[in-house]
């Protein structure tokens, strides 16, 4: 396939490049969604960036995107497995995110699908959502007597204890040691290291500290997973409640002891699937703690900030919680369904911030032609969902937050619209979606239905309140939202003193 104009690839346009570093210069000094959209205005909707020694192809346009994750979405459905993730992780043991395509990761994907996300068992996290969220109402009205209140130090803590509690349940009694080692994890795994820039290069390995953190991040895993899974499997010895209780850990500890799925699949499958490394369920559950936490903090801070920004699109979303739940005395999920507004409030947050705005990388696995160029097979392959959701060529006043404009319901974020994808799309979009968003909705409704939100002493008009992102494990907010709450009870609205 590469054998074009006389032999040669036809490879998609690049900027300027350096010695040794390639583009790398190109992306410094701004995030690299930011910086990609720049270079994509200038080089085209696929391009090719050297980032180190590592080739990138970065796909800036819903056509790419439609491309390279509907028509081509097989020879893209794998991740790239860096040397430091090879480090952390051995073959076998990948969990979801980083498996790579083949047999193991469309089992672990079955499991996901049919099993750890299912309907079900999104259904069977309800109490635990609710009883988080009243947490979360309970701590913004303490926090209202010494206000502004750190928001997102808040929503970070529902996140994951939310998820957490999903994952390994409430009675696991080393659940902060574990969070810690979670968090750690994560922004280990959501760095971008020398190893990981010059693949073969020994000397980036020998000056480098990321092999040394990844190796102590293994051990560490290593000795505290075997504690987990034991607490858990004599837990699940000594009750007889069948699975009416059920974490994550325990649903895919039972996958492995019993191969109870609805799909065939024996033990013995599990085990060639997952690896005999007694770390794979780490992996897994490290996966769904990625995929659940972070991303639902991240996106209720921006759209808390977004609602401070458009004081109207704020009353409008409250007027209709309000009005769908009056006289009740805390919001639960039998209330969200009447929420559209809310929910248009969530999906235009989710086009101005995408929380995984480069989506998951991906690698081709054969050589082929994307919108007429060639993309060589090994290539790691980013998706800029970010800069296509602000493009003006699909959207009227992109950089504008304005949730009407999904009134008609023709846009959607299930992977068939693509100028619109902040899941993802194809073999490898998001299996978190329902599980996300129902756990974004209840926070959200519980803090419109509880509080009025005014702006701190000093930041005297809404365009102040800074919007200026991070990366870590997503596109945060770098400066926590601070704001003040007034609680609402009834009629008069006042600020709580306890
Ligand atoms: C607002 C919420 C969320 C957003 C915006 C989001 C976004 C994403 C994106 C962009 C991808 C990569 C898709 C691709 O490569 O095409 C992804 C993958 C994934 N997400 Fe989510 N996610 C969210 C919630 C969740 C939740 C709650 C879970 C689980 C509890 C989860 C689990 C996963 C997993 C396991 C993958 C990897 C799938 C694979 O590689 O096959 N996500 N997510």
């Amino acid at each position: 396939a590469l054998r074009r104009r006389g032999g040669r690839p036809q490879l998609p346009p690049s900027p300027w490049a350096l010695p040794v570093i390639g583009h790398l210069h190109h992306l410094a000094g701004a995030l690299p969604h930011r910086a990609m959209r720049d270079l994509a205005a200038r080089h085209g909707p696929l391009m090719l960036l050297r980032l180190g020694g590592l080739p990138v192809v970065v796909a800036s346009s819903a056509a790419a995107a439609r491309e390279l994750m509907r028509a081509r979405d097989l020879d893209f459905a794998t991740r790239p497995v860096t040397r430091m993730v090879r480090l952390a992780i051995p073959a076998g043991a990948e969990g979801i995110i980083f498996a790579p395509y083949g047999e193991g990761w469309r089992q672990l994907r079955k499991v996901c699908t049919v099993e750890l996300l299912s309907a079900r068992r999104v259904q069977s996290f309800r109490h635990v959502r609710e009883e988080e969220a009243g947490r979360l109402v309970r701590a913004v009205a303490a926090s209202a007597t010494a206000p502004p209140v750190n928001l997102s130090a808040l929503l970070s803590a529902y996140a994951a204890d939310s998820s957490v509690r999903a994952i390994v349940g409430s009675r696991f009694k080393d659940r902060d040691t574990f969070l810690g080692m979670l968090e750690r994890g994560l922004k280990l795994f959501a760095k971008m290291s020398l190893p990981d820039l010059y693949p073969s290069s020994r000397l980036a390995m020998f000056v480098s500290r990321m092999p040394g953190r990844m190796t102590r991040h293994r051990q560490e895993v290593v000795a505290f997973m075997d504690a987990l899974v034991q607490e858990h499997e004599e837990r699940s010895r000594a009750s007889a409640d069948g699975d009416r209780d059920e974490d994550l850990l325990d649903v895919l500890l039972r996958i492995q002891r019993d191969g109870d799925l609805q799909f065939p699949l024996t033990t013995d499958n599990i085990k060639s699937v997952v690896g005999s490394d007694e770390i794979w369920p780490y992996h897994a559950v490290q996966d769904l703690f990625a995929g659940g936490s972070e991303t639902a903090a991240t996106t209720l801070e921006w759209i808390m900030a977004e609602l401070m920004r458009n004081p109207p699109v704020m009353h409008k979303a409250q007027d209709e919680v309000r009005r769908a739940l009056a006289g009740r005395q805390r919001v639960t999920e039998d209330d969200l369904g009447d929420l559209h507004y809310m929910r248009l409030v969530i999906k235009e947050a989710l086009r101005l911030h995408p929380p995984v705005p480069l989506l998951l990388p991906r690698e081709c696995r054969r050589t082929c032609q994307v919108l007429g160029f060639d993309v060589p097979v090994g290539t790691m392959v980013f998706v800029n969902a970010w800069a296509i959701a602000r493009d003006p060529s699909y959207w009227d006043m992109p950089e504008s937050f304005v949730p009407e404009r999904f009134q008609d319901g023709k846009i959607d974020f299930k992977g068939t619209d693509f100028e619109y994808i902040p899941f993802g799309a194809g073999r490898r979009m998001c299996p978190g979606m329902a599980f996300g968003l129902v756990n974004l909705e209840l926070a959200l409704a519980s803090l419109l239905y509880h509080f009025d939100w005014e702006l701190p002493v000093g930041t005297e008009a809404a365009a102040d309140i800074d919007m200026t992102e991070e990366m870590g494990v997503t596109a945060r907010r770098l400066q926590d939202l601070l704001l003040v709450p007034f609680v609402r009870m009834g009629r008069t609205i006042k600020r709580v003193e306890c």
